[in-house]
């Protein structure tokens, strides 16, 4: 399997596809930007693009969010869940007092907010494309420069490594999603994305579509929004629950939210990471 992921080597996207059982030992093709990945995948360039959807301590990875109902068509086939430790690498001889500048992918920023306003309140913090082009930016650059990435790109830009496991709780996972032209079959352990946009000014949209879920037992895992960036105050809902939509009861409670929302798109039914 042909694999688009954010590169260049050394992110931690890199690791997720090496982490996903259908993507080990495929061919992973580095891509600069989400959009670009995604892209390869609609072109047919790659059979599948593992992109990251959300992290435990910084949220929604909007941009990723966005592109599935901007650019419909992909279905999420895989969830990888991926324990993330953020390290401040520089070149050899830095030291933490000499630290000027960050650089590294806006997610990691908030990820290490707390080491960033405590012990480089001082630096400016320059977002890159991924942790590994900030990394590799910071191998060529000047000393005053650090980058927050992964000890697998300090080990590939020959960094060390300044400051080890700098993000905010002990607890850091991102969620990454595989995506390809068809969705998995039913495994008895699985989970379905969708998402939607309500009538505008109908009041309870939201809670009728929820209902359906409810009534019917089904455990929602993730509500998220997204402006639909057309009129304020207008959104796209991002919604997980628990099942496959093969199922009896979720494709049910699927054919009423069809009747109670203005578009309904869906994202996949996948096997749940544990
Ligand atoms: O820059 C990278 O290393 C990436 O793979 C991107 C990304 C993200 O966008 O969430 C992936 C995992 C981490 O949460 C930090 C950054």
């Amino acid at each position: 399997m042909r694999v688009a992921y954010l590169g260049p080597p050394g992110t931690f996207s890199e690791e997720a596809v090496s982490r996903c059982d259908l993507t080990q030992g495929g061919e992973a093709l580095p891509y600069s930007t989400f959009a670009d990945a995604y892209d390869a995948l609609l072109s047919r360039a790659v059979d599948a693009a593992l992109l990251p959807i959300e992290n435990s301590i910084e949220g929604a990875v909007s941009t990723v969010l966005d592109l599935l109902v901007l650019k419909p068509g992909p279905r999420i086939r895989r969830e990888v869940l991926l324990p993330v430790r953020q390290h401040l690498l520089a070149r050899p001889g830095t030291r933490l007092e000499d630290v000027r500048r960050v650089l590294s992918h806006p997610q990691p920023f908030g990820q290490c907010a707390r080491f960033l306003r405590e012990r480089l309140p001082q630096a400016a913090l320059e977002s890159q494309t991924s942790t590994a082009e900030a990394a590799r930016k910071v191998a060529a650059g000047e000393s005053a420069a650090a980058a927050i990435g992964s000890r697998a790109a300090a080990d590939r830009y020959g960094l060390a490594l300044l400051a080890e496991s700098i993000q905010d709780s002990d607890e850091n996972v991102t969620r990454f999603v595989l995506l390809a032209p068809s969705d998995e079959a039913p495994t008895g352990a699985d989970r379905t994305s969708i998402a939607f946009t309500l009538d505008r000014d109908r009041p309870g949209g939201l809670h009728e579509v929820l209902g359906e879920f409810a009534r019917r037992g089904i455990n929602l895992s993730k509500i998220e929004s997204r402006p639909t960036k057309r009129t304020m105050g207008h959104y796209v809902f991002y919604l997980d629950f628990e099942g496959h939509r093969a199922e009896p009861a979720c494709a049910e409670a699927l054919a009423c939210v069809l009747g109670r929302v203005h578009t309904l798109w869906l994202l996949g039914s996948y096997p749940r990471a544990t």
